[in-house]
């Protein structure tokens, strides 16, 4: 017997453009959960899963799709399988958050949500995170992040910390111009409110007569052809690396990336440069961040890098991060002055304020 649509789990699609904010939003929501049990699946693009170990503080289970982009999956099987596991009585979940890859298509995770076969599931919407500082040059350089916005159900318009008054109206009124009709909420660091999700902008309360996108919607709006996603320009480039990195090289190599690459994301060990931490490094855009947090006592020391562009030289950006490692690290005053450049870029975790400068 199928079960009930108030026994039915959510499945919110949480979806926007590379660093636009969506596991920093979803870890928000984790941990203003209200009592409610939220199974994540993230949607990693790139081999090394940065996302699924940046999600915190998990309740329930998370499953993680690997490698890949699910929106070229040809069939729904394997996130049926997923779906399976965090449906299971036993787990007990109110909503389920799908984080799609930074280059998924949307439209295509709903598509596979509304074929699916699993009747403990109906679709919860989907979120559309917009980085308010980028989205001007992004959206020249892909007119198609229109159509997702237009198949969203809420729009967050997120990094509002990053932009002027106007400017944020501009970006609002750029959203409107495509067409879209879902709520828009404005947000720093993507705290939003996590009733959102639950209600009643994508619960069940609401009149899905209005927005909630029928198979017919997407199959108009979704493009059929491959070429036309957003992923098949884009490349992405993992490296790892047991050997610490020098942060003078590091640095450099940093700041003279080439434009086309987009997205850094992972943790890098400075090695005796700070032989205490771990640097997460988030870079988007122009943007560049360091969030150092102390290895815990059994961590495998690494570096772990996962970069995304397009008409960018993998192989030579695989041979230019492996030039920045130093086998032969000594604690020498050369390498803590190499420090400081990395410390010029170092922000407290999701925008908390640090501590004030001076007196
Ligand atoms: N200034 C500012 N930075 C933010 C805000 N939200 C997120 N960030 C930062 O933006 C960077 C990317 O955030 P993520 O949450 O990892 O973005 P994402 O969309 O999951 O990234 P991908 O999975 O690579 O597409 C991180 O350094 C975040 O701390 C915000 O509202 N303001």
């Amino acid at each position: 017997m199928t079960p009930s649509r108030a026994q039915q789990i959510p499945v919110v699609v949480l979806a926007g453009f590379l660093g636009s904010g969506k596991t920093t939003l979803l870890n928000h929501l984790l941990r203003n959960r209200s009592g409610n049990r939220i199974g994540v699946v993230v949607n990693d693009f790139g081999s090394i899963e940065i996302d699924a170990m940046t999600v915190a503080g998990q309740v329930g289970s998370t499953v993680s799709l690997g490698n890949g982009c699910l929106c070229c999956a040809v069939d729904a099987s394997e996130l049926d399988g997923y779906l399976d596991t965090l449906t299971g009585p036993a787990v007990r979940l109110d909503v389920i958050v799908i984080e799609a890859s930074g280059l998924a298509e949307p439209q295509e995770l709903v598509r596979m949500l509304l074929a699916s076969d699993n009747d403990r599931i109906r679709y919860g919407g989907l979120v559309e995170v917009v980085d308010a500082a980028e989205f001007p040059a992004t959206h020249e350089r892909h007119p198609e992040l229109g159509r997702h916005i237009r198949a969203a159900d809420l729009v967050v318009l997120n990094k509002t910390d990053r932009v002027s008054g106007p400017e944020l109206a501009a970006v609002h009124e750029a959203v409107a111009a495509t067409g879209s009709r879902a709520a828009v909420v404005r947000s720093a660091y993507g705290r939003i409110d996590p009733g959102l999700l639950f209600d009643p902008v994508l619960g069940p309360d609401r009149d899905e007569g209005v927005r909630q996108l029928t198979f017919e919607d997407l199959l108009r709006e979704t493009a059929g052809d491959h070429e036309e996603h957003l992923h098949t320009a884009y490349e992405s480039v993992s490296f790892s690396s047991g050997v610490p990195l020098d942060p003078r090289r590091f640095m450099a190599f940093l700041d003279s990336r080439p434009q086309g690459l987009y997205r850094i994301k992972g943790y890098v060990d400075f090695g005796a440069g700070d032989p205490d931490h771990t640097y997460a490094l988030h870079a988007v855009g122009g943007f560049l961040g360091f969030t150092p947090r102390p290895w815990t006592r059994d961590e495998t020391r690494r570096t772990q890098l996962v970069l995304i562009g397009s008409g960018i030289d993998a192989e030579a950006l695989h041979k230019e991060l492996a030039a920045c490692r130093d086998e032969r690290q000594e604690p020498t005053e050369a390498l803590e002055r190499g420090m400081w450049g990395v410390l010029r870029y170092v922000r407290q975790p999701d925008g908390e304020p640090g501590p004030p400068d001076g007196p």
